[in-house]
């Protein structure tokens, strides 16, 4: 069975006004579904549905019985009192993780993202790219099979950004699958397995980079040359 399933029929903010409709995709094992548009194309929209925060959905979102997921937002939140440890031992008294495991691998991960020497301060006064890191080690922290990631790059330095592909790949070995909105296409074209292309709300292209190449009319384009095309509507419009 799939790790997620989703069917959205229609999403919007408020009453008989969509904003995305009939979005449907899936997600498997140890794959990285890159979703990909403009902006105000409906991704943020698309991942708040499957969240359970969008009051108008009519659709239907399943995942695998007791799967856990870890979302990485686009902006960071922390809260105000707490030290990066504190939100670590928080998440790990909330899933129930074993002690000396979570804590030997919450030690490697802040030792990879050189968040080490901070992890007794308050992350709100981190810079943007360390809070960044500190979300990815909160998400990893607890062994997710399923990560729904909102535009992961922005903030990283090149350091960072090897470490968070290379985490990436090691989560995808283990079996989970990721689901990454973003506008960083030179390197999603070379992670990712397949992708889902939102234009106006609408699921204007999906599947392999082969695959929408032939749906963009694009047969030797760059993920980046079939974007354009689509975020231009010269071809393939809805
Ligand atoms: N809270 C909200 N209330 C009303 N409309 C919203 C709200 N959030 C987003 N929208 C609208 O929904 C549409 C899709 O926005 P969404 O944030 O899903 O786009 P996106 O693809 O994530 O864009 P970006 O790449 O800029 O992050 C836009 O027209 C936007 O104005």
């Amino acid at each position: 069975m799939s790790l997620l399933r989703v069917a959205i029929e229609s999403a919007g903010y408020e009453k008989k006004k969509d904003i995305i409709k009939d979005i449907h995709f899936a997600i498997e094992k140890g794959e990285l579904v890159g979703l990909i548009g403009p902006n105000g194309a409906g991704k943020s929209t698309t991942i708040k549905s499957l969240l359970g925060l969008m009051d108008q959905l009519d659709g239907e979102i399943s995942s695998k019985d007791g799967i856990t997921y870890s979302y990485l937002p686009e902006r960071p939140i922390f809260y105000d009192e707490l030290t990066l440890w504190e939100h670590l031992d928080f998440v790990a008294a909330m899933e129930g993780l074993e002690e000396l495991a979570y804590k030997e691998k919450a030690n490697t991960l802040l030792d990879k993202y050189k968040l080490s020497k901070h992890a007794h301060e308050n992350p709100t006064k981190y810079s943007k790219g360390m809070q960044q890191k500190a979300m990815l080690v909160l998400a990893m922290i607890t062994n997710p099979l399923l990560y729904i990631i909102d535009e992961p790059f922005m903030g990283l330095d090149p350091n960072a950004m090897k470490h968070f592909l290379g985490s990436i790949e090691a989560e995808r070995k283990r079996g989970a699958g990721i689901l990454m909105s973003t506008h960083v296409l030179d390197t999603a074209e070379k992670i990712c397995d397949r992708f889902l292309m939102i234009h106006d709300g609408h699921l204007v292209a999906k599947g392999t980079l082969e695959d929408i190449r032939r749906q963009c009319q694009l047969p030797d384009g760059s993920l980046y040359d079939c974007f354009h095309v689509l975020a231009e509507g010269t071809k393939n419009e809805k």
